[in-house]
């Protein structure tokens, strides 16, 4: 009786995705010639990003602070050039500080290159350490900058993006905007962050053709990964190994495919597919096949995943006693 009914579900839910999959499948985006904004573009993941779109043909915006990194990653990105006509533009400005002027660069970026098509919001950094250890200062930067950069960008473009009702968001979270990880307490939430961002904005801007995507990339090796890993807790690198370290190019690759696709998941590797489906609550799907995966997949993935947690917490554990151990050993001497 049971399996007769899961049956019906089963069957339900395939008949309900297919009636309504001509609203979820968008056209792919054409990137030759299309104007492509990349925050954080002047290194590791969004540079990789940059030239991936640059190597389709597309004209690329690099957003960043620091100027002579930005000038050096141009002349980088240039040697792809397609053709003689692709332009790479140079702004230099910290997303997170004054939305004003996050907004006048951007118009001035359009004037030049035309409206953006595809803006990538990859500007971000870490900060790890146990709670109580980290500045509450880390906690308003990491949020003003992981968040709140992303959300200015993405107001300074989108206007134009709906008047001509097309246009791809990108928000690069990570597997750590999808689980709480011991280390991650100031930037798991920047990262979770994104996800109601991302959710909430698709419904509003499907009806414009505007597509949002959300990336969850696993440890990366980039300039800002090596930064990370000088100060991060044993606990978190021990946690950490559970995934392999990917290649900014091979992450980059997957968030474009997926950006032009217009799909709302893009994850890279075995854990990072069950890690979506896991997570996928109630985010939008994009084809039939996701949806289906997940009402499949969810619960036998839950019981992969409480393994993980049991191996996560043990971690813990035996850390704190290796600690405590050592502590008292340092009294008594
Ligand atoms: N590497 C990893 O393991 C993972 C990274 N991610 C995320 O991917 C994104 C890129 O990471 P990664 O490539 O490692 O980082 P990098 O540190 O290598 O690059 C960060 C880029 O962002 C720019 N940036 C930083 N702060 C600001 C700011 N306030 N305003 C404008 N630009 C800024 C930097 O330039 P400048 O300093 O000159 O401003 C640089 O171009 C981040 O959001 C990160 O959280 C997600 C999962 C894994
Ligand atoms: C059922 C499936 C379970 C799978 C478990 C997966 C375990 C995840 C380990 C995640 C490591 C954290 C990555 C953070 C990367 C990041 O954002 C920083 N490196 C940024 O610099």
């Amino acid at each position: 009786m049971l399996l007769l009914l899961a049956a019906a579900c089963v069957v339900a839910v395939v008949l309900l995705l297919y009636m309504v999959s001509p609203l979820i499948s968008p056209k792919p985006l054409k990137l030759p010639g299309a104007h492509v904004v990349v925050t954080g573009g002047s290194s590791g993941i969004g540079k990789c990003v940059a030239i991936e779109c640059y190597k389709q043909g597309a004209f690329i915006t690099l957003i960043a602070r620091n100027e002579s990194k930005l000038l050096q990653t141009k002349k980088e990105i240039e040697k792809y050039s397609v053709n003689d006509k692709q332009v790479v533009l140079c702004i230099s400005v910290d997303v997170s500080k004054d939305y004003g002027h996050v907004e006048n660069v951007l118009k001035q970026a359009q004037e030049k290159l035309g409206p953006v098509d595809m803006l990538i919001n990859c500007a971000g950094t870490s900060v790890t350490g146990k709670f109580e250890d980290l500045e509450i200062s880390c906690f308003e930067r990491l949020m003003a900058v992981n968040y709140l950069g992303s959300v200015y960008s993405s107001h300074a473009v989108i206007p134009t993006m709906k008047e001509r009702r097309m246009g791809r968001i990108v928000f690069v979270s990570s597997q750590a905007g999808q689980l709480g990880l011991f280390g991650y307490t100031a930037y798991s939430p920047t990262k979770f962050a994104l996800r109601g961002l991302a959710e909430a904005l698709q419904m509003e801007v499907k009806p414009y053709n505007i597509y949002v995507t959300v990336a969850y990339p696993p440890d990366t090796d980039t300039p800002g990964f090596a930064e990370e890993i000088k100060t991060k807790p044993l606990e978190t690198k021990l946690i950490s190994e559970a995934t392999s370290v990917c290649q900014a190019e091979q992450v980059a690759r997957i968030i474009v495919k997926d950006a032009i696709q217009g799909n709302f998941n893009s994850f890279m590797g075995s854990d990072g597919y069950m890690l979506s489906i896991l997570t996928s609550g109630m985010s939008p799907v994009t084809t039939i096949t996701e949806g289906l995966q997940q009402v499949v997949c969810m619960g036998i993935f839950r019981i992969i995943g409480l393994f993980y947690l049991g191996s996560f917490d043990s971690i813990v554990r035996r850390c704190m006693i290796q600690r405590e151990k050592s502590e008292s050993t340092d009294k008594t001497k």
